[in-house]
């Protein structure tokens, strides 16, 4: 080879990798983590090498070993978006509780808080005063005091629900998919918040509408499934998830407008609407200055946030039951001892069925239908424990995590109600306790975010669940098995369709359950 050969061999090698490094300059910071530090010098929490533009399905798991690698608050950058995951339950009470004038905002993510909810809905709102307004209108029906004045409708929900289970199973012949009633008791005791009124079925059409909109909200608003919420240009270009989310604002403002639309005619033809949120917004709405997106999207935040999650809460907790025989019969062992067999447990009852409170909070911890919450946003740069915090980063609290922490929750894979035994404080309760270790669990979140329907929930959850546990025992049906591990869902995760048997334990059941039609037992 003569030396002009060489030489132009070697100038179109530097060539290559000139182009080579100039493309790695340019696109590498695309993927590979940027290390930011501030002034002082002091690093944002570690976390993996990668940028991510989503993750995928069962998320939980790769986040759960993240945070056994990196610690109990990592950081991970999604596209352009600095996350960091919280996954200690001290850094969770320091930074949302203590902390919570920095950490209670949210992030303008593309598809929930922009498209679909417009700021609005209390969840999709920054930490400013619109959320306070709006958190405070709907806080008049979810406070305790609130929350016993609808006991007795929730009451009468739990009887609906225990009666066409019951029914629907043949006595416990045949075997049912509880999804459906579960979700229906969920959204009536919604509806009566909300609408002062319930469904006598969900095959009203604007119900089925309704219900269909939270599960397609369940469904598009996952913390970090979209890659549009990290990609700034997919935003730009007509893509199916795009259209999906406007459609679904659209049909929100429609649906939630109709229903409101409904209460106004009956106040306005001198129907006794019983008190509600869309009674006190139609009520109010000029002294409050509220837009007509404004009312809508309230009166369906207790939809969008009360339904999938309380249904999907009560559906895992019969998906798990049937593994579970002898829990079911140290509680029915509770109820014969403590209440006996003529009345069914009510809310007065709570206080003394303490093993039957702790197979509840034991459900809620092995299976929380959000295992990353909603993720708060930071609005100051702050330091803690030797990391950067910056300003407008994203907060994800790993409840999957948290929940599977050893030390608070040994053989944490384990459904042992028996680690609740002695713990008398309700869930609103707990989330007070100045030691974080002392929480009984995450599923309702922390801080000034926390969810607002927690009262409710927690009546809810006890009419119905410990109703199903005086009347039934819950059995698999032979050949089919239930995964307590799959599920459906991006940002509320319900079980994979599951079929159970519910035989009646005692006589007294079928005297309660049929004694009286559904219109009769309605006694607000
Ligand atoms: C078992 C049932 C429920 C669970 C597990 C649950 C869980 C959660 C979680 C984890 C959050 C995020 C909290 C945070 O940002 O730190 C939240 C927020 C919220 N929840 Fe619930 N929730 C349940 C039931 C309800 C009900 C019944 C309602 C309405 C009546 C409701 C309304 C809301 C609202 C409006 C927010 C947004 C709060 C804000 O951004 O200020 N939830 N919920």
């Amino acid at each position: 080879m003569t030396s002009s050969q060489w030489f132009s061999c070697d100038s179109s090698r530097a060539a290559i990798l000139l182009a080579v490094a100039l493309a790695a300059y340019t696109f590498l910071p695309f993927f590979v983590r940027h290390n930011i530090v501030n002034k002082d010098g002091i690093p944002i929490p570690p976390g993996p090498l990668l940028r991510y533009a989503f993750l995928r399905k069962y998320s939980e798991r790769m986040v759960h070993r993240w945070a056994q690698k990196y610690g109990g608050l990592f950081s991970v950058w999604m596209g352009n978006q600095l996350t960091v995951v919280i996954s200690d339950p001290v850094v969770a009470r320091e930074l949302l509780v203590n902390h919570g004038a920095i950490y209670s905002s949210r992030r303008m993510y593309f598809m929930k808080n922009q498209t679909i909810l417009n700021s609005r809905a209390i969840t999709a709102t920054p930490y400013n005063g619109m959320w306070r307004h709006h958190r405070k209108l709907a806080m008049q029906e979810l406070t305790p005091a609130a929350v016993e004045r609808s006991t007795h409708m929730i009451d009468y929900e739990s009887h609906i629900l225990i009666r066409s289970l019951f029914l629907e199973g043949n006595h416990g012949q045949e075997p049912i998919n509880p999804a459906h009633y579960l979700g229906r008791y969920a959204f009536n005791n919604m509806c009566m918040l909300t609408f002062g009124t319930r469904t006598a079925s969900t095959a009203d059409p604007l119900t089925e509408r309704a219900l269909s909109l939270a599960k397609e909200f369940m469904e598009l608003t996952g913390p970090w499934s979209n890659a549009i919420d990290f990609i700034t240009p997919l935003q730009w270009i007509p893509t199916q998830m795009r259209s999906r989310g406007r459609k679904l604002h659209d049909d929100i403002i429609a649906v939630y407008g109709a229903l409101i639309m409904r209460v106004k005619d009956r106040m306005n033809s001198g129907d006794n609407v019983p008190a509600c949120l869309v009674k006190t917004l139609l009520e109010t709405r000029e002294k409050e200055g509220l837009s007509w997106e404004d009312m809508c999207m309230l009166s369906a935040v207790f939809t969008l946030g009360g339904v999938h999650s309380t249904s999907g809460i009560l559906q895992w907790f019969l998906a798990l039951l049937p593994s579970h025989p002898e829990v079911q019969t140290r509680v029915h062992d509770e109820m014969d001892r403590v209440i006996g067999r003529e009345h069914w447990p009510t809310a007065q009852d709570e206080k003394d069925l303490p093993y039957t409170r702790a197979v509840i909070k034991e459900v809620a911890r092995m299976h929380s239908p959000f295992w990353m919450a909603t993720p708060h946003y930071s609005t100051e740069d702050f330091v803690y424990n030797g990391m950067f915090l910056p300003k407008d980063t994203s907060v994800v609290l790993n409840i999957y995590s948290l929940h599977h922490n050893e030390a608070r929750y040994p053989d944490s894979f384990l459904f042992n109600p028996d680690r609740y035994l002695g713990d008398d404080q309700t869930s609103a309760e707990s989330a007070h306790n100045n030691d974080a270790m002392k929480r009984d669990h995450w599923a309702f979140g922390a801080g000034r975010r926390i969810c607002p329907g927690l009262h409710v929930a927690e009546r809810e959850m006890w009419l119905a669940m410990s109703r199903v546990l005086w009347a039934f025992e819950v059995r698999s049906v032979p050949g089919e098995s239930i995964s307590l591990a799959e599920y459906e869902g991006e940002s509320g995760r319900t079980p994979m369709p599951f079929r159970v048997k519910l035989g009646a334990r005692h006589e007294r059941v079928l005297t309660m359950l049929e004694a009286k039609d559904e219109a009769s037992l309605f006694n607000p």
